[in-house]
């Protein structure tokens, strides 16, 4: 971040978290809340696996000694352990299986709300480093990914090692040959093969997770700029470019399949082998009289039992790769550096609001998009910001609503340096309506009440009133009720942009920061909604940011922007009466609209 002259030397409360800790460690910071839970899952899983080997070796038992037709009561208590087991191992998974994923579901709840809580501290100025759909993979897949160390890896693996070791040692009891067998098996089937996995699929496995997040980055622009590419016949070309880019993953996907079929054919060969071991250590010991020929069938049978511990383990040792690698793309989220600083008190007052030879660099910028720039905002002051394309106008609403810090010069909230103050807290108090306002896919009463949720009808009226743009929706059949589409698709530009103000009315903020909102309207529509736009935020701090002029006339103070530098200053009157570029600009504009047809603007929903 470039050097802030602004930045006091320690901006109180400014969160510790900021110094960007490794994504493991942020999902580890979960963990340890679901700590308990995981144990008691890791214990019912045991408690499960147990009953399994214990089932298969006392049925191995009975069905052995039964073959001898001993008295019934002899019987009655494997019986009724086999029963036990048979229950045991069904009720005992099924609990695990609940508080395993209640656990891991917390920790992805608590994992996800830490990377959204960064996602929002970076945005939107730091965000374009990420493409849209790269985000959206992150967000989900990516902290998905997360639950298979916890349900995948770590259970499994803890659960081996208990259930493992215990048929180990009650092989060995029975007979020690049969023992180190099943020992070096289940070596063999939970350390070896796993390891092996590991080496072969772990590529595949990070190709895997990059190719799905390539697929959806494309898919993600491939929808969005559909209108576009059919339009330009360029969508024939991106659809064999996402063709190829599916190919890719099920290549990637083939070869971690391979190396998961080639583990399970390891595993079944190390499982015979222990059983074979074991049956021919338990003929011969039965041979010898060391054994009781009753309990072969539970020293053959045990391996079978056991095994069942460690054939999932392939498996999860390959999502460790996939695991890695997910986190490795949360952590550049948690890492990416914060474009604002972020302090801890709330501002009592906004006024008087003062830049002070500030300065602005988007991160990654070679050049400053604003140099030297003095503003002062009184309460109920108004302020048209104009200059052509990139002359620094939008980035000097990101600074005012804090998306981006000045890197030199100061920026004070009623004397106090900006950095001090929660951005939130921030733009509580400076309101924004943006150049493409965004509706979200609701009604008009929701996307209202992103302002105010508890806000009534009377005063959801007066906003739009406000807006005029309440007749229109009284017109409509549903009302306030009436889906706008997604992005606003189902209104009209204008409508979108009235809608927007009556959102930013709602909201009450004193100073109001509105982002050239009749960018993408015709001049005459444009002119009215400017008009509308200082009508109805009449009384409140306003900078009105626009590239047009027309309506400039009725603000407190015109500032001029040309390259990130104002070049004039004034009233409306005295910037007309010299020679300068807001003269030579209201002048060409007056000539250009001439050359429109002109009629009456609508003055309700355009
Ligand atoms: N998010 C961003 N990241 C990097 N650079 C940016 C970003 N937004 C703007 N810029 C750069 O900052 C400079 C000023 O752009 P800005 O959008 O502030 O101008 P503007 O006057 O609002 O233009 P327009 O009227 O076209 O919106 C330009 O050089 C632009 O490329």
């Amino acid at each position: 971040m470039p050097a802030d002259r602004n930045s006091p030397a320690e901006p109180p409360g400014a969160p510790a978290e900021l110094g960007a800790p490794a994504a493991a460690e942020t999902a580890a910071a979960s963990a340890e809340r679901s700590r308990g839970r995981l144990v008691l899952a890791g214990g019912l899983g045991a408690g499960a696996l147990g009953c399994s080997v214990a089932l298969l070796a006392t049925s191995g038992w009975l069905i052995s000694r039964a073959s001898q037709q001993p008295p019934v009561l002899e019987l009655a208590v494997a019986v009724t352990a086999v029963r036990a087991f048979g229950i045991g191992r069904g009720l005992l998974r099924y609990v695990e299986r609940l508080v395993g994923h209640d656990a891991t579901f917390r920790i992805l709840a608590a994992l996800r709300s830490r990377v959204y809580a960064r996602l929002e501290r970076l945005g939107p100025a730091a965000l374009p480093a990420f493409r849209r759909g790269d985000l959206l993979a992150r967000f989900v897949a990516d902290v998905d990914q997360i639950q298979d160390r916890y349900l995948r890896i770590r259970l499994p693996f803890a659960i081996a090692v208990v259930v493992g070791v215990l048929s180990v040692l009650g092989a060995a009891v029975l007979l020690p040959a049969a023992g180190a067998a099943l020992a070096v098996a289940l070596l063999i089937g939970g350390v070896v093969v796993p390891w092996l996995t590991v080496r072969t699929a772990e590529r595949a496995e990070r190709e895997t997770v990059a190719d799905r997040a390539a697929l959806t980055t494309s898919a993600v622009e491939l929808l969005q700029g559909a209108p576009e590419l059919i339009a330009h016949g360029a969508a024939g070309a991106r659809l064999r470019a996402l063709d190829e880019l599916d190919r890719r993953l099920e290549r990637s996907a083939a070869r971690s399949a391979w190396a998961t079929g080639l583990a399970a054919a390891l595993t079944a060969l190390a499982t015979g082998g222990a059983v074979l071991a074991a049956l021919a250590a338990g003929a011969s010991a039965v041979e010898g009289g060391r054994l009781d020929p009753v309990l072969l069938a539970v020293v053959v049978l045990l391996p079978l039992a056991a095994f069942e511990t460690v054939t999932g383990l392939p498996v999860a040792a390959r999502s460790l790769a996939r695991v890695r690698e997910s986190d490795a793309r949360l952590a550049e989220i948690v890492a990416a550096e914060p474009p604002v600083t972020a302090g801890s008190a709330r501002p009592d007052g906004v006024f008087p609001l003062v830049l002070s030879g500030v300065g602005a660099r988007w991160p990654g910028a070679s050049t400053a998009a604003l140099t030297d720039v003095d503003l002062r905002v009184d309460a109920g002051r108004r302020i048209a910001v104009v200059g052509a394309s990139g002359a620094g106008k939008s980035t000097l609403a990101a600074l005012l609503v804090r998306f981006l810090d000045p890197s030199a010069g100061t920026f004070t909230l009623a004397g106090r340096p900006v950095q001090y103050f929660d951005p939130d807290a921030v733009r509580e108090r400076i309101g924004w309506c943006a150049q493409d306002a965004h509706l979200f896919d609701t009604s008009i009463r929701d996307n209202l009440r992103v302002a105010r949720p508890e806000a009534g009808e009377p005063e959801l009226f007066a906003a739009l009133d406000a807006a005029r743009i309440a007749d229109w929706v009284r017109s409509l059949p549903a009302g306030l009720d009436t889906p706008v589409g997604e992005r606003g698709t189902r209104v009209s530009g204008g409508q979108r942009q009235r809608l927007a103000l009556a959102r930013v009315v709602l909201a009450g903020f004193p100073v109001v920061v509105l982002d050239e909102p009749t960018a993408n309207l015709d001049p005459p529509t444009a002119d009215a909604l400017t008009l509308d736009l200082l009508a109805a935020t009449e009384g409140r701090a306003t900078v009105l940011i626009t590239h047009r002029l027309a309506g400039c006339e009725h603000a407190d103070e015109i500032v001029v922007l040309d390259g990130g530098r104002i070049v004039q200053r004034g009233t409306h009157d005295a910037l007309l009466a010299v020679d300068g570029p807001y003269r030579i600009g209201w002048e060409r504009e007056r000539r250009d609209d001439g050359r429109f047809p002109t009629g009456a603007p609508e003055r309700v929903g355009d």
